[in-house]
């Protein structure tokens, strides 16, 4: 699939920059959903596009006024066929907008609504740099490489060659923890999860995809920004926290996040970016690619709960299953 994938970025990223687009938005659901969370924030901070980000549904019921012949509309769908996003990609396209769209499945509904496509691979065998995290880099410092060309992004480009390696140390490094913390907290009845800036999306889809979805622990992510407006009121000695520890630019919020929660819960577990192996990726990339990185590792500490929960994180009762 390797080369294929890269003829479907070649031929979107040479689309963004022709179209230079003034505005862009970040659409799909759950999962795919916070997988847009560092695109955005990539963009955001490197560039002065304004981006946003939003649920399928509220893009079509808000229809927001910016969007347009100068906007770039970047959806997502595993299935390629979740109804919402499908329609999202459509009300995009008809106002003119750019459509590009990631999906695992070629042909499908989404795919065929788009303009652009970007497949990916799935699954345990799959490479990153062909998997969601690579592309969705791949696809980001690409167009921003177009857009305004910068040694810094080239430089990303090389880095995320080894986004496999770079995946494979950091769950060999995080696995006895991750085993660990999945045998300590399996009779939890509420787990809740935390981080900021782009990270934050991480902590959202371990809380609605692997919590809630599929292993059925109650659960909610607090941004650690906002802990301090509100849901540090729930913090007990038997209140368990997750945290996801950004090492970049937001770090200062989780650590006061975290300072805080300590004092008060036995149980603060702190996954913290600082401590990933960072073999041959520079500093000033730290940022942007810690996201993925949280997204690979944290996967596994999802795995290891299902292994001692007994509950197997294919098992739904409802997605898939009937009408909603
Ligand atoms: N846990 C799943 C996600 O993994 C998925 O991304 C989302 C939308 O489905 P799709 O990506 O197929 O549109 O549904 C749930 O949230």
């Amino acid at each position: 699939m390797s080369s294929i994938h890269a003829e479907y970025l070649s031929k979107a990223i040479a689309a963004v920059k022709q179209k230079n687009p003034k505005n862009i938005y970040f659409v799909a659901c759950g999962g795919s959903m916070a997988y847009m969370y560092n695109q955005q924030y990539i963009f955001d901070v490197e560039t002065d596009i304004p981006a946003f980000i939003l649920s399928s549904n509220e893009f079509i019921h808000r229809s927001p006024k910016g969007l347009g012949p100068d906007s770039l509309v970047v959806s997502c769908s595993h299935s390629g066929n979740t109804p919402e996003t499908v329609e999202a990609t459509k009300v995009a396209r008809s106002k003119g907008a750019l459509t590009v769209a990631y999906s695992h499945e070629e042909n499908s509904p989404l795919w065929q609504a788009a303009e652009y496509n970007l497949h990916y691979d799935w699954g345990p065998e799959s490479d990153a740099y062909e998997h969601k995290a690579g592309m969705a880099l791949r696809f980001i410092f690409g167009a921003l490489n177009a857009l305004r060309p910068n040694e810094k992004y080239a430089r990303a480009l090389e880095s995320i060659k080894d986004l496999n390696n770079i995946f494979e140390r950091n769950k060999k490094k995080f696995a006895a923890e991750a085993d660990k913390w999945g045998a300590s907290h399996k009779r939890e009845p509420i787990i809740y999860t935390m981080g900021s800036g782009p990270v934050y999306g991480e902590a959202y889809a371990f809380a609605i995809c692997f919590l809630q979805e599929m292993l059925w622990v109650h659960s909610s992510s607090i941004h650690t920004g906002e802990y301090f407006h509100g849901p540090f009121e729930i913090t007990d000695y038997d209140v368990p926290f997750l945290l996801f520890k950004t090492a970049g630019e937001t770090r200062p919020l989780d650590e006061r996040a975290e300072n805080f929660a300590k004092k008060f819960s036995q149980k603060v577990t702190v996954l913290d970016a600082k401590d990933f192996d960072w073999t041959g990726i520079d500093k000033d990339l730290y940022s942007y690619l810690s996201t993925p990185i949280f997204g690979a590792v944290s996967r596994t500490y999802a795995e290891r709960m299902a292994e001692h929960r007994g509950h197997p994180l294919t098992v739904r009762r409802y997605m898939w299953k009937m009408d909603y």
